[in-house]
């Protein structure tokens, strides 16, 4: 039998999901199917220590850990895009960093997989787009919702119009917690200048859903970039950032293609309401696609849910299909889109059509509107296109 092609992976920025990512880059591929590739961490760097990377190291790959390829740390990110071992790198700092690490990354040459949003403007996209292009290297922002197999399951029944013609999709992604309580005011999600707020910490999942049912699943011809028909926005009094938002958008139907019609999206995001508060089996959906001939329904937070109905309406209840996705416990489910990024790099790809770099921009163009209707901006040095060469 052929041997995993083994990705060696640079992992920018030791935070919350950095961590989380690299332990589940480590999960056995196998245990999901997967005898293609095998995931590697050859390189870990922090920004504020060496030592604070190699903890991070001791984390993810102490005792029990099988990994043969060694791992270092760095005292800089910079430092890490010298070492030629690395493949592809994960970034995983702030949204106001994504930019600038980026463009650096690709700058040498590497590979780049970047958290969410992938920046914080369509300027930002276009510019990074650009760099990548010109230095014929791979980019995919890290949606990892995307990747997981309940939106494999979901495109399925999409692409074979289960439901017919979906006309409104609707997702909701709320936190229900009170800020004040639980975020200091330099807290990445609420702190200006690290780029925070709903609309682009939580809400681009939203977006992502909305875009992935009524334009990714579209035939290249027929998708329509959508108009914003509405928005609202209360923003933090402490901070400044959004911490509600709720758009309306209107996906016309393609002019040649006949018989096609608008379809309409909402999503509604925020921190202070709950998405559900029944965590029982009777709680709401949390993504709704509602077709000509029944609807697909999403439970569970909407960047991982656990569980997809097809309710068929001309059937009678028996048309009810469901199916459960649960995640073992100590994984989070990030590995199937490092698996979709790694694969892409081996087949010398520069995007993923899962997450394409058009979407991507697609989607910072809706957010650059909805900010600018309610006057949310993020400091000059967070929102420049102009790239400094360097990171801090
Ligand atoms: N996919 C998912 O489910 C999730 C994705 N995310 C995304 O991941 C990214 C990071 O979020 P998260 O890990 O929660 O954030 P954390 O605050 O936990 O970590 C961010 C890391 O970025 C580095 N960093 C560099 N500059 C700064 C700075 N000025 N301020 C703070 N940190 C800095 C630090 O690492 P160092 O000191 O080592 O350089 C820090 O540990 C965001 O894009 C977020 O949207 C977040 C949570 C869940
Ligand atoms: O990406 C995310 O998903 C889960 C949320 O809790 C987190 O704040 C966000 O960054």
């Amino acid at each position: 039998m052929t041997q995993p092609r083994v990705i060696r992976w640079g992992i920018i920025a030791t935070g919350y999901i950095a961590r989380t990512f690299a332990k589940d880059l480590l999960v056995d591929p196998r245990t999901r199917g997967v005898v293609d590739i095998r995931h590697s961490v050859v390189a870990v760097a922090s920004s504020s220590s060496q030592q604070k990377a190699q903890d991070f190291i001791d984390d993810i790959l102490g005792p029990g850990h099988e990994q043969k390829e060694p791992c270092t740390a760095y005292g800089s990110y910079d430092a890490l895009l010298q070492d030629a071992a690395v493949d592809i790198v994960y970034v995983a700092t702030p949204h106001s960093h994504h930019f600038q690490v980026c463009m650096l990354c690709l700058q040498k040459g590497k590979a780049v997989l970047c958290e969410k949003p992938l920046v914080v403007n369509a300027a930002q996209a276009l510019a990074l787009q650009k760099q990548a292009l010109r230095h014929q290297t791979f980019l995919m922002e890290a949606l990892w919702t995307r990747c997981l197999p309940i939106s494999k399951t979901l495109r399925n029944y999409v692409l074979d119009g289960a439901v017919g013609e979906i006309l409104r999709v609707s997702a909701d992604l709320s936190i229900g917690v009170v800020p004040e309580d639980v975020f200091d005011p330099s807290h990445r999600m609420v702190n200006k200048d690290l780029a925070g707020g709903a609309l682009l910490d939580l809400g681009i999942y939203n977006l992502s859903w909305i875009f992935y049912v009524l334009y990714n699943l579209r035939p290249p011809g027929q998708r329509v970039i959508p108009r914003v028909m509405g928005s609202a926005m209360t923003l933090d009094a402490r901070t400044g950032v959004d911490e509600a938002t709720t758009v309306l958008l209107d996906f016309p139907p393609p002019t040649a293609v006949q018989d096609q019609h608008a379809a309409h999206a909402i999503m509604t995001t925020a921190f202070r309401v709950d998405s559900s508060v029944d965590s029982t089996d009777q709680a709401a959906p949390t993504v709704r696609l509602q077709g000509t001939r029944g609807e697909i329904l999403l439970y569970g937070p909407i960047y991982c849910p656990h569980r997809l109905r097809v309710v068929r309406k001309e059937q009678g209840p028996a048309s009810v299909e469901q199916h459960d996705f649960p995640i073992p416990d100590g994984i989070k489910g990030m590995m199937y889109e490092a698996d979709e990024a790694a694969r892409c790099w081996v087949d010398g790809k520069l995007e993923s059509d899962v997450m394409p770099w058009h979407e991507s921009l697609a989607i910072c163009q809706i957010m650059d509107e909805v900010r600018l209707r309610s006057n949310l901006t993020y400091p000059d040095s967070v929102e420049t296109t102009v790239y400094h060469g360097q990171v801090d």
